[in-house]
């Protein structure tokens, strides 16, 4: 991961703690915080992503299988900080790995 994609997740975690802290009516990732599923809504949104991430690759398709993959990054975000979990578990576990 270079700098600059490291920048990018970083901020779009940025903005969904945002989110989070202030719940504006017109957000996306509010309605996820406060949505009547309670997790379930960002755990079904995975689900249903990452089996259009298997059908895109199955295609080969280049375009969806990136569309696909930042969803699932972005609702995998919003699960780290719904579990009260910061960047920092993620970036401490692939480091890890090294
Ligand atoms: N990265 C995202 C992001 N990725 C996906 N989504 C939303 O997640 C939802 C996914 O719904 P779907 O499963 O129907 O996916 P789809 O892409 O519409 O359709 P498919 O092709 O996947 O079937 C859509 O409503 C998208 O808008 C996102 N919503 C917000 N963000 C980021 O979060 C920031 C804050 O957004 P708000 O909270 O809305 O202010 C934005 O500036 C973005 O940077």
């Amino acid at each position: 991961m270079n700098d600059d994609t490291e920048a990018v997740i970083d901020d779009l975690f940025a903005v969904i703690e945002d989110r989070k802290a202030t719940l504006p009516d017109d957000s996306y990732t509010a309605s996820l915080f406060t949505h009547e599923k309670g997790e379930n809504a960002v755990l079904e949104k995975l689900g249903e992503e990452t089996t259009e991430l298997v059908l895109a690759a199955k295609d080969d398709d280049h375009e969806e299988i990136a569309h696909e993959s930042a969803d699932i990054v972005y609702h995998l975000l919003v699960l780290l900080s719904m579990k009260g979990m910061d960047i920092e578990d993620l970036r401490a576990e692939l480091a890890e790995r090294r």
